[in-house]
């Protein structure tokens, strides 16, 4: 059978931070961070980790199919900022959701994680899984430096996802996952010294690090490209593209030649919450009624970032 998005959910993190709230402190503004960005506020967790985040949106999609979570087969968390290395976050959702059937494990593809995850969820149901929920969920702001001005106003914490069931007809109909591995060290986070007691090793920053100017051109070069291949003469009826930046997101529906409204765009409100960017506007737009599953409708989904990877699915809800 194939994959069908029952349900989708989102959970954002209470404190709201504005770009004013940052510019009280840090070397920036608020008009530099709107021009440049798009972004006018984000969410940051404080004592929620990136596993508290993704169990309430656990929580949500179950409550809201009315689903037993001992139906579930798998529970699958794309993050870029784990709780852990062990347990994954998907095996912390799934301990504590009561899924005792379900396998768990994390996608580790930064901001094109999501898509991967998704992807990947398909693939087991086409060889017989019946019932799951795939979610992208990140506490970036663990992981920054915030006093490098240039990466720090650009992120927000955050988690959604989507619940998936068996169903005859396909309805995540093309997938295309692409990476760079040469471009990895385009944008860096979580580095773990490499040191034991053999080994001294030399310190290394943690911090995420971003070559904005190498990712952006990776933005607008690569993954346009790949994307205007992916599509071929299909009609799409929007684009939910990875929610990095305004402007790369305009220049980007340029080069496909289509219409800004098929773009949807929520970072002003989040921020980049990497591998939560897409489930977090695929459900806000749901909410709207702007996308109705069962309608036919369709969408791609298309995820861009860190490895470098990326990738698009084509999906009919
Ligand atoms: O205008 C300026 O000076 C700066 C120029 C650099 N900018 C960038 C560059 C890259 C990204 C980005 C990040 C990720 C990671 O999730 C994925 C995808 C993208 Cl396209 C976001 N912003 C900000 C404004």
């Amino acid at each position: 059978s194939f994959g069908k998005i029952i349900a989708t959910a989102r959970y954002l993190p209470e404190k709201i931070v504005t770009n004013d709230d940052l510019a009280e402190w840090m070397d920036t503004s608020d008009e530099w961070i709107q021009s440049r960005t798009g972004i006018k506020q984000r969410h940051i967790a404080e004592a929620e980790n990136t596993s508290d985040m993704c169990l309430q949106v656990a929580k949500k999609l179950v409550d809201k199919a009315a689903i037993d979570p001992l139906s579930l087969d798998f529970v699958i968390v794309a993050t870029m900022s784990p709780d852990y290395t062990s347990p994954s976050v998907a095996c912390q959702v799934q301990g504590q959701l009561g899924a005792k059937q379900a396998m768990a494990f994390d996608v580790a593809a930064a901001c094109a994680g999501f898509v991967y995850a998704l992807a990947t969820a398909e693939n087991f149901m086409r060889s017989g899984m019946k019932r799951g929920i795939v979610i992208g969920g990140e506490k970036t702001s663990k992981l920054l430096d915030w006093q490098d001005r240039s990466s720090a106003v650009l992120f927000g914490d955050g988690a959604a996802g989507v619940l998936l069931e068996a169903s005859e007809e396909p309805s995540i109909i093309k997938q295309m996952l692409r990476a760079d591995g040469e471009r990895a060290s385009s944008l860096t986070s979580g580095f773990r010294n490499n040191c034991n007691v053999f080994y001294e090793g030399s310190e290394t920053s943690t911090a995420l690090a971003m070559d904005g100017r190498g990712i952006w051109n990776f933005a607008l070069n690569d993954v346009t490209k790949s994307l205007k291949e992916f599509i071929g003469d299909e009609s799409v009826d929007y684009y939910l593209l990875h929610q990095a930046n305004k402007r790369i997101i305009e220049k980007m529906a340029r080069k496909m030649n289509e219409p800004i409204e098929k773009f949807p765009m929520n970072l002003m409100n989040y921020g980049n919450t990497s591998a939560a960017s897409i489930p977090i506007l695929l459900d806000e737009l749901v909410e709207a009624n702007i996308l109705s599953l069962n309608s036919n409708q369709k969408v791609v989904l298309t995820g861009y970032g860190g490895g470098l990877a990326w990738g698009n699915l084509l999906i009919q809800l």
